[in-house]
């Protein structure tokens, strides 16, 4: 990744990817937010353990850099049981998916990122899976051919999901649990920055704190990476002694370009759009993901919930529409028939 690429969620380069392994809470109580999932994990788990069952499986649903793949990996650790990572695209053959389950120990929690890109195959054999812990495996080819089943050890599964509305019923009825992860308040982020600054050894203030809290897409990704750069800036221009104050974080998020909504390059390419080609739309989302050359999948599931959460488009049954707040942001006079929060 570009390191320029600083409020994208769903980025990480190898640099980044092993910060934030430091940085990965490993309990539930010390994972910030998200109070209401945390309580129902809390139960799931509590009464796995008390039965010595294998928990549930879950899915957890939400936009990129919220802590799925964290939530997953805390599954694993609060239940003392190991971790098998996957991904969807991983998972292109039935075959891919019946390596993976026919190899996992007796009560491994198996995590698959990006399940609603696993190959459709691949789906039908993980009903089975889920249900019965059992899969048919095809032998030979043609007419020739046969199924034989196979059982596998019990598993927890935990899908993550951008989208949970792309994956069939029949797969999202079979987890027993669905967490809807929400984007963080501001007083979370500074918990989640706190926290943070402390295990980089940073000293940095509660105003500096509340300044990158609010400027991170509501995104505890986004606000760990902005750290990082405000450690950059304080080390390279500050007195050397790891000490970063307000100046140093307005000149350092004014220097990677993070505007103080915390919007990034394709949200402003979005409402750019909407605003000054659409009139304040309503416009169609294959239309607006045309327009700046980007797939519908990410307008729908990165960039429009934070737009929707911070009130600068609303989703009408016409289109998205700009808000008297978009227009306001961007210093525009509003023209053609936008529609205001209060209008719907
Ligand atoms: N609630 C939280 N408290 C503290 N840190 C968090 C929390 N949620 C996420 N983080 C931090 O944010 C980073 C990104 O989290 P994670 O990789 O779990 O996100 P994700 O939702 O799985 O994203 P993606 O689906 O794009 O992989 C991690 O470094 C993690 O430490």
């Amino acid at each position: 990744m570009s390191e320029v690429d600083i409020t994208n969620p769903e980025l990480s380069s190898e640099a980044e990817l092993a910060f934030e392994g430091a940085l990965r809470p490993r309990t539930l109580d010390e994972f910030v937010g998200q109070t209401r999932v945390r309580g129902q994990l809390q139960l799931l788990l509590r009464a796995a353990a008390m039965q010595q069952r294998t928990p549930d499986h879950i899915l957890l649903a939400g936009p990129p850099g919220l802590g799925k793949t964290t939530l997953a990996m805390i599954v694993a650790h609060e239940s003392g049981r190991p971790l098998r990572m996957s991904s969807g695209p991983a998972v292109q053959h039935a075959g891919d998916l019946a390596a993976i389950l026919s190899s996992l120990v007796p009560g491994e929690v198996l995590f698959i990122d990006e399940i609603h890109r696993m190959a459709r195959s691949a789906e039908e054999m993980l009903y089975l899976a889920m249900e019965d812990f059992r899969i048919d495996i095809m032998v030979g080819k043609g007419a020739g051919a046969t199924s034989v089943p196979l059982d596998l050890s019990p598993f927890t599964l935990v899908g993550a999901t951008t989208r949970a509305g792309l994956l069939p019923n029949p797969l999202r009825d079979r987890f027993g649990f669905t967490a809807h992860l929400e984007f963080y308040d501001e007083p979370e982020l500074q918990q989640v920055l706190s926290r943070a600054a402390r295990m980089l050894e940073l000293s940095i203030d509660a105003p500096s704190i509340a300044e990158i809290a609010g400027r991170c897409r509501g995104t505890p990704r986004i606000a760990n990476r902005l750290l990082r750069r405000v450690r950059d800036y304080a080390l390279v221009h500050g007195s050397g002694d790891g000490v970063a104050d307000l100046a140093a974080v307005r000149a350092a998020l004014e220097l990677y370009d993070v505007d103080p909504l915390g919007l990034d390059r394709l949200d402003r390419a979005v409402m750019q759009m909407i605003l000054t080609r659409f009139d304040g739309g309503p416009v169609g989302l294959n239309t607006l993901a045309v327009s700046v050359g980007e797939e519908a999948e990410t307008i729908e599931s990165v960039v429009e919930p934070f737009l929707v959460r911070i009130g600068l488009i609303t989703r009408t049954p016409r289109g998205r529409v700009a808000t008297r707040e978009a227009w306001s942001h961007f210093g525009l006079a509003p023209r053609g028939g936008h529609l205001t929060l209060d209008d719907l």
